[in-house]
């Protein structure tokens, strides 16, 4: 599993609690509700590229530099390509000759896009693969130097590589800002909750410090939220496509060899004969009645999957969400915006392979630590 090639680092969490208190705390904003997602969408992006191949894209205020939002852009636009095209031909065949004028077009672009990625992630590895013969600054322990340790023994040719390091960022930037931005939607919505969440954190952590992952062991209400947001905000609802290998019965249904079979982990976690009558209503402390598993031991809930397609990151992910809303709680306090009632939030999902909120969260935020703690933690790459 990923977790094991290095800690999450508090670093990009700690810019992005710099870049939001500027924000927040500058005359011009005041009273002004934030647009969550950019904040989340750096801070993630970030992560994972750290993480893959040891690169950030953030310029001192905090935003995404000119190579990170070209980056990020072009990600994007192929994945909405993927999603729109793919994902109607998969249910409609038959609109394929309806779809072709433009999916010609989409091919010509997709084309355009990855051959601009391959390009990128080609002067990655170079890069690293030099590092690693000379050995500059010793034994670096990211994704795409595990991947140039394993190359020869697993026989890894360049386009295996590109496709592994690019299913992490695909798979692992959305994932992680949807499910940061759906739990403080949550927050809001739930101020109980909200205040029960920081008392914990002033308790463990008082008001002199910052959070680190050192303490999610004495933080059992904090985790409990993230698994509660993850219950009813699973951001890849159908999970990936699978393809019956064989011909199979479950659960009383035949499947024939070659079905492609999606399984619904949102209606996993929507169901009230598990989760009992108040199964809409955003509880951790149920997890406390039963503690749950969600890393595929447990079928009740199964956001990261099971079995051996079950998400690699799950660790990654569950740390950096619950290392986000960690901080984010620590930090802020958490209002809908001026005249906006809780009940007023538009908690739709917008359809697709992951699901944002229809409409982007907005929020009033206050701090509510010393301004000291602040300042975003020296970066080590
Ligand atoms: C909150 C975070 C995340 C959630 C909820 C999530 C969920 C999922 C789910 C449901 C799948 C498909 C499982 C299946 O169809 O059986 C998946 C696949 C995958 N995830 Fe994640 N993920 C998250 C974060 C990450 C992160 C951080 C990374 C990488 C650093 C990552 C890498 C991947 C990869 C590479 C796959 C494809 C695996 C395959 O095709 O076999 N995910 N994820």
């Amino acid at each position: 599993m990923l977790e094991a090639l290095r800690p999450i680092r508090e670093d990009e969490a700690t810019a992005m609690i710099e870049s939001l208190f500027n924000d927040c705390t500058d005359p011009e904003n005041k009273g002004k509700p934030l647009n969550i997602r950019g904040y989340a969408g750096i801070m993630s992006f970030n992560n994972i590229t750290r993480l893959t191949f040891g690169k950030r894209f953030i310029n001192l205020k905090g935003e995404l530099d000119t190579v990170g939002t070209e980056l990020k852009g072009v990600l994007s636009s192929r994945k909405a390509k993927i999603n729109n095209a793919s994902i109607l031909i998969e249910y409609l065949p038959w609109l394929q000759w309806l779809l072709s004028p433009l999916d010609k077009k989409d091919r010509e672009e997709a084309a355009m896009l990855n051959a601009r990625l391959d390009q990128f992630i080609r002067e990655i590895i170079e890069e690293h693969a030099k590092a690693k013969s000379i050995n500059i600054g010793g034994a670096k322990q990211h994704f795409v130097d595990a991947l140039l340790t394993l190359k020869d023994e697993y026989d890894l040719c360049e386009d295996t590589m590109f496709g592994l390091l690019w299913d992490m960022i695909v798979a692992g930037v959305d994932t992680v800002a949807i499910s940061v931005e759906w739990a403080l939607a949550e927050m809001i919505r739930n101020p109980r909750v909200q205040k029960k969440a920081q008392e914990e954190l002033d308790q463990v952590i008082g008001s002199e410090r910052i959070m680190t992952e050192e303490d999610f062991s004495n933080l059992p209400y904090l985790k409990a939220i993230a698994k509660e947001s993850f219950r009813l905000h699973p951001p890849t609802p159908l999970m990936l496509p699978h393809k019956a290998r064989a011909n199979v019965k479950i659960g009383g249904y035949d499947i024939p060899k070659g079905s492609i079979v999606h399984i619904n982990a949102w209606a996993l976690g929507h169901d009230p004969n598990v989760w009992g009558d108040d199964v809409d209503v955003f509880r951790p402390e149920r997890f406390f009645d039963e503690d749950i598993d969600m890393k595929g031991h447990d079928f009740r809930l199964l956001p990261f999957g099971a079995g051996r397609r079950i998400c690699p990151g799950a660790q990654v992910g569950i740390n950096l969400v619950t290392s986000t809303l960690g901080h984010l709680l620590h930090h802020f306090e958490w209002k809908p915006p001026n005249g906006v009632k809780i009940e007023e939030i538009d908690m739709r999902e917008s359809p697709g392979t992951v699901t944002y909120m229809k409409t982007p969260l907005q929020a009033v935020i206050n701090p509510r630590l010393p301004a000291t703690l602040y300042k975003r933690v020296p970066v080590d790459m």
